[in-house]
């Protein structure tokens, strides 16, 4: 069909000539590779200041390229502040890349290091636009802060989220999801690297003002192995669900620490 997936049809290398013609044109696609050592301290950049409601998680979700945890952002309950970002951003989702084995699957690439997955905690800047669909378009509209999946032991953050996997496999399937406190998934040292990048996925809009953890989180072996029995389709697994790093053309990294 026509629409884009992670398919050897309908894949990241297809996605120009799905209607997407930025994914070849772009001046600034993501996820890239970061080079440690390339990345500019910045002794400018404030710490980033998170805060979030659990009351304001709302449902969890298979989308058909990823599970995905939706918030209300109709108001300013969860918010991100701080670091590089001029504004109040309000967290409207969080979702997951994975691979089909535990050597590659994120998307952000560090000094060639391939994280087995990557959790993407998605704001919108509500100081400046109206909607999220405002934000999308806007050059500085979207904030989103990527985290590392290391497989190591079990992260009892993620229990809750892979307990509802299980009537998740399907895609379109959703469930009830509150009380989520999205902070217990982040490390405790929140040292990022940042750059001006786009949505990883199609419509590959160059509006994400990217925030990359340097600090991966834990999953346990049967956690992912849970998210790898969801599927894309029916028989089609739900793995790989990641872009490969794009070309950096001339961007400036910078971090926050030394
Ligand atoms: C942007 C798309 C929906 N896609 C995203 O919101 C999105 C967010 C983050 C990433 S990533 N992997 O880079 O973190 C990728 C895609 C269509 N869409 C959905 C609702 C919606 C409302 C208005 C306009 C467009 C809209
Ligand atoms: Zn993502």
């Amino acid at each position: 069909g026509c629409s884009w997936g992670y398919g050897p049809k309908n894949g990241p290398d297809h996605w120009h000539e799905m209607g997407f013609p930025i994914a070849k044109e772009g001046a600034r696609q993501s996820p890239i590779e970061i080079k440690s050592q390339e990345a500019k301290y910045d002794c400018n950049l404030k710490p980033l200041n998170l805060s979030y409601d659990p009351a304001s998680s709302k449902s969890i979700s298979n989308t058909g390229v990823s599970i995905q945890v939706d918030f209300d952002d109709c108001s300013d309950r969860s918010v991100l502040t701080g670091g590089p970002l001029c504004g109040k951003y309000r967290l409207r989702q969080f979702h997951f890349h994975w691979g089909a084995c535990d050597g590659h699957g994120s998307e952000h690439v560090i000094d060639g290091k391939n994280f087995a997955g990557e959790l993407h905690l998605v704001h919108w800047n509500a100081e400046k636009y109206s909607c999220f669909g405002d934000a999308v378009k806007a050059p500085d509209g979207l904030a989103v802060i990527a985290v590392f999946l290391k497989v190591c032991d079990s992260n009892p953050a993620l229990q809750k989220i892979v307990c509802s996997l299980e009537c998740l496999k399907s895609k379109d399937s959703k469930s009830e999801f509150k009380d989520f406190s999205p902070c217990s998934l982040l490390p405790s040292c929140l040292q990022y690297y940042t750059y001006l990048g786009s949505l990883t996925t199609p419509p590959l809009c160059e509006s994400v003002i990217w925030l990359v953890l340097k600090e991966p989180v834990t999953i346990g072996a049967d956690q992912i192995a849970k998210f790898r029995c969801l599927e894309f389709g029916p028989n089609d697994p739900m793995v790989n669900n990641y872009r490969p790093p794009q070309p950096s053309k001339c961007r400036e990294i910078r971090k926050n620490f030394e």
